[in-house]
C-alpha cells in the first residue's frame, strides 16, 4: 500500500490562505537562462479586473511563487521614477498588493550572470472565469 505520510501537498487554497485573497487563474512563466527576461509592464487590469473581482470577494491582488534560480525582480513607481529591487529565491511567494498594478510597473531583467532555469507561477483572480460563475479555485487552477 502507498505510504502517504512522505508526501504534502500545497493546493491554491494554501496560498489563498497565506495571502488572503483568493484566486482562479494561474500564469506560468519559464526563464531558460540569464538571457530570458520579462520587460516593465502592470498585469493587465482588462484580464485580471479590479472592480468585478472585487464585487466576487477576490480582490486585485496577484502571488507570485518562484522556483529555481534566483532572479532580480524591479518595481517602478509610474510617477516618481522611483525603482525597488528584490531578489526572487527559489520558494518565494511575493504577494502584489492591491494598487501594486495600477501605480508600479515590474520587471525581471536579464542578467550576465550564469544562471540556471527559474519557473515563476503568478496566481490571478481572472475577470471573466468569476463573472461566468468560475469563481471558486478549486474549478479553475
Ligand atoms: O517572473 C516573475 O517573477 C514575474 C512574471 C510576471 O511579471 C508576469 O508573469 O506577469
Ligand atoms: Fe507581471
Amino acid at each position: 500500500m502507498l505510504q502517504k505520510n512522505f508526501l504534502q501537498f500545497i493546493t491554491i487554497k494554501r496560498i489563498q490562505a497565506l495571502s488572503g485573497y483568493k484566486f482562479n487563474f494561474v500564469v506560468g512563466n519559464r526563464y531558460r537562462t540569464g538571457k530570458d527576461s520579462i520587460g516593465w509592464h502592470s498585469d493587465n487590469f482588462s484580464q485580471i479586473g479590479k472592480r468585478p473581482a472585487l464585487a466576487q470577494g477576490f480582490g486585485a491582488a496577484i502571488a507570485s511563487l518562484s522556483l529555481g534560480s534566483t532572479r532580480k525582480f524591479k518595481l517602478r513607481h509610474k510617477d516618481s521614477g522611483e525603482t525597488v529591487d528584490y531578489h526572487l529565491e527559489s520558494g518565494s511567494l511575493l504577494i502584489m498588493l492591491p494598487g501594486c498594478q495600477e501605480d508600479w510597473v515590474h520587471a525581471v531583467p536579464k542578467t550576465a550572470r550564469p544562471v540556471g532555469g527559474r519557473i515563476n507561477w503568478t496566481f490571478r483572480p481572472h475577470v471573466e472565469a468569476i463573472l461566468q460563475g468560475r469563481g471558486s479555485a478549486k474549478g479553475f487552477c
